[in-house]
C-alpha cells in the first residue's frame, strides 16, 4: 500500500475516548450471549476482541454502540453512561462504527458515500436543506473541503473519489467504509471485522490504516477480527471472549501464552494452526 498520511490530516481533534463495559448481559431467547463481560478500551489504544464463533463478540459490539439494548450491565463513554443513549446519539458523541457486511449505498460515488457520515453532526434543519440555501449551503461546503482535505488524502481516495462504490474492488470498499466513519471526527472507532474476506496485500494496507488512524488521527480503535495474524501485529490489547464470557484480556503476547484462550480455539471448529499461529505449531 502507498498509504502515507498527509501533513494536513484532521487539523483540530478531539481527544481520544475511553470506553468501558461492566458487567453486559444480552440473551436472545434461551441464547446467553453475553454474560457479565467487562472489559476497558483506553484511550489512544487499539483493543481487539476476539473469540470463537459465536464467542458474543458482534454482540458486544452491537451493545457498545447501541444497536442492542443489553439486558444488565453498563456501557460508559469517557465515564458517562451512554447505556440507554441510541446509536444516533453515541454518534454525535464521538462513537463511530463500521459493519462486518459492507455497508455502502453502492450505486452513489466514494465521495457521496463518504460525506454521508459527517451528516451525523450537521445542524441544518429539514427547510434550510430543501432550499439548499444559507446555513445549509454553508455547511454543505464547508463538509465537502473538510473531508476532501483530510479523509479523502489522508487514506488517498483521490483517484476514486467520483468513481461508483459499486465498481471497486472490495478492499477499497472496505477502504471507503473507514473513510466514511472517519468523516465523523469519531473520538474512537469501532471497526467490524475489517479485514474480513480481504487478501494478503488488502489485509496489510488496512492494517497500516487503522495504525494511521490511531497514531494520526489520535483516534481509539476497538476492532472484532478472526485474523490472528493482523490482531497480534497492531493491537495493544486483547480481550477474549468465549460462550458469551470474557475468558482473558491483556497484551497479545499474554492472550497467546494463555492455556483457556487455546483451549478455547482447539475446542472451536476453526483450525487453532490458523487461529492462533504462534501458540499451535
Ligand atoms: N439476533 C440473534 N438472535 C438469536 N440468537 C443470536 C442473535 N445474535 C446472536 N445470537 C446468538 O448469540 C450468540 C453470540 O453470537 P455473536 O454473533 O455475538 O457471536 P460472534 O462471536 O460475533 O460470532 P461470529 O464470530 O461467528 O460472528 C450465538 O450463540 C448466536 O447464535
Amino acid at each position: 500500500m502507498a498509504l502515507s498520511p498527509s501533513s494536513s490530516a484532521a487539523p483540530t481533534r478531539p481527544p481520544a475516548a475511553r470506553l468501558d463495559v461492566e458487567g453486559l448481559s444480552l440473551q436472545f431467547g434461551g441464547v446467553k450471549a453475553l454474560d457479565g463481560v467487562s472489559l476497558s478500551v483506553a484511550p489512544g489504544s487499539i483493543t481487539a476482541l476476539i473469540g470463537p464463533n459465536g464467542a458474543g463478540k458482534t454482540s458486544a459490539f452491537n451493545a457498545m454502540s447501541g444497536f442492542y439494548q443489553p439486558k444488565a450491565g453498563k456501557v460508559l463513554l469517557d465515564g458517562q453512561d451512554i447505556t440507554h443513549v441510541p446509536a444516533r446519539d453515541r454518534a454525535k458523541l464521538g462513537l463511530a462504527r463500521t459493519f462486518q457486511n459492507i455497508a455502502l449505498f453502492r450505486g452513489m460515488t466514494v465521495l457521496d458515500n463518504i460525506k454521508l457520515g459527517r451528516h451525523a453532526h450537521l445542524e441544518t434543519n429539514v427547510f434550510d436543506a430543501f432550499l439548499y440555501w444559507g446555513r445549509a449551503r454553508r455547511e454543505e461546503m464547508q463538509l465537502r473541503a473538510e473531508i476532501e482535505r483530510d479523509v479523502i488524502d489522508f487514506l488517498e481516495l483521490d483517484h476514486i473519489r467520483n468513481v461508483p462504490v459499486a465498481i471497486l474492488p472490495y478492499g477499497l470498499q472496505k477502504k471507503v467504509e473507514l473513510a466514511r466513519a472517519l468523516a465523523m471526527r469519531p473520538r474512537i472507532l469501532m471497526l467490524d471485522e475489517p479485514v474480513a474476506g480481504m487478501n494478503r496485500e488488502e489485509t496489510e494496507d488496512m492494517a497500516r490504516a487503522i495504525l494511521d488512524v490511531r497514531d494520526e488521527w489520535g483516534v481509539t480503535v476497538l476492532l472484532v477480527e478472526h485474523d490472528m495474524g493482523m490482531v497480534m501485529d497492531i493491537s495493544d490489547h486483547v480481550c477474549v471472549l468465549n460462550f458469551g464470557r470474557r475468558i482473558a484480556a491483556g497484551t497479545p503476547a499474554d492472550v497467546r501464552a494463555n492455556p483457556d484462550v487455546i483451549k478455547a480455539y482447539l475446542g472451536s471448529s476453526g483450525d487453532p494452526r490458523k487461529v492462533l499461529p504462534e501458540v499451535v505449531a
